[in-house]
């Protein structure tokens, strides 16, 4: 998969590279990321951007060309059947879902705004697609961009050493996780359950699967309506349930 990014700040992405997995992947050839700055492709003495907005109002708009160009130069080095998409919070939310459809892409190039956004003429000429990771503006789209270029990089064959923990990732199986312990077994009297300690994996498995639809249940019931639970899940929960006391 090869990804690239308009943006004016490319160093943001570096963080992607400073360890764990997304570092581990770049650096392994299973994801290539590519940056391009629309700044190198002005045409006007002071290198602008931007400039004010047509009919008035706060702050400024991102230029057509400057942006053009730089996608243009970044699909010419991707592929021409390259997918444009335009970080935004009016965009399709990311969920699991986008992360399926996303790694369809072998080639993505995600434009990142800045001030207010960009021409609309953009959006309407050289954007294929506008996706948002939530109901909130930021700055910029640069880190929209990351979260989603992160969440992929989890999907990417060989990207996680143990390829399982991605499918048995929370909102995979569309249950929240289940809880997580590690040495020492206990501290300050919280000890770790008894059960994760009985090297039952059968067992273990069973709990934890339980965990996850008994947390899911207490967080998220909607969650739980959208999947139509086993006859073997329904039992869990009611143990889960009827083990807190509810
Ligand atoms: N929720 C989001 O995914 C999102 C993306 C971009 C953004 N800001 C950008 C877009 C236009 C100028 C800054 N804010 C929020």
């Amino acid at each position: 998969m090869h990804i690239g990014v308009i943006t004016l700040f490319p160093q943001m992405l570096d963080a992607l590279r400073c360890g764990g997995i997304t570092a581990r992947a770049l650096e392994r050839g299973l994801l290539q990321l590519s940056t391009w700055n629309p700044r190198d492709f002005t045409h006007n003495k002071h290198r602008r951007v931007d400039d004010r907005p047509y009919g008035g109002g706060p702050g400024m708009v991102m230029q057509v060309q400057p942006l053009r160009t730089a996608i243009q130069m970044a699909i010419s080095v991707l592929g021409q059947d390259t997918h444009v998409i335009y970080l935004s919070p009016q965009g399709r939310r990311f969920d699991q879902n986008g992360v399926q459809t996303l790694l369809n892409y072998p080639r993505l190039l995600m434009v990142a705004g800045r001030y207010e956004g960009i021409d609309e003429r953009l959006i309407e000429q050289d954007i294929d697609e506008e996706w948002s990771i939530g109901d909130y503006v930021l700055s910029g789209g640069e880190l929209a961009a990351m979260v989603i270029i992160d969440a992929l990089i989890r999907w990417l064959p060989q990207a996680l050493g143990h390829q399982e923990s991605a499918t048995t990732d929370s909102f995979y199986n569309g249950l929240l996780d289940h809880p997580h312990y590690t040495r020492p077994e206990e501290l300050a009297g919280q000890k770790v359950p008894a059960i994760l300690l009985s090297g039952n994996h059968a067992q273990i498995a069973r709990w934890r699967h339980k965990q996850a639809l008994g947390k899911t249940w207490r967080r998220c019931p909607q969650l739980l309506e959208q999947l139509e639970l086993t006859a073997e899940q329904q039992q869990l929960l009611t143990e889960f349930i009827t083990e807190q006391g509810e």
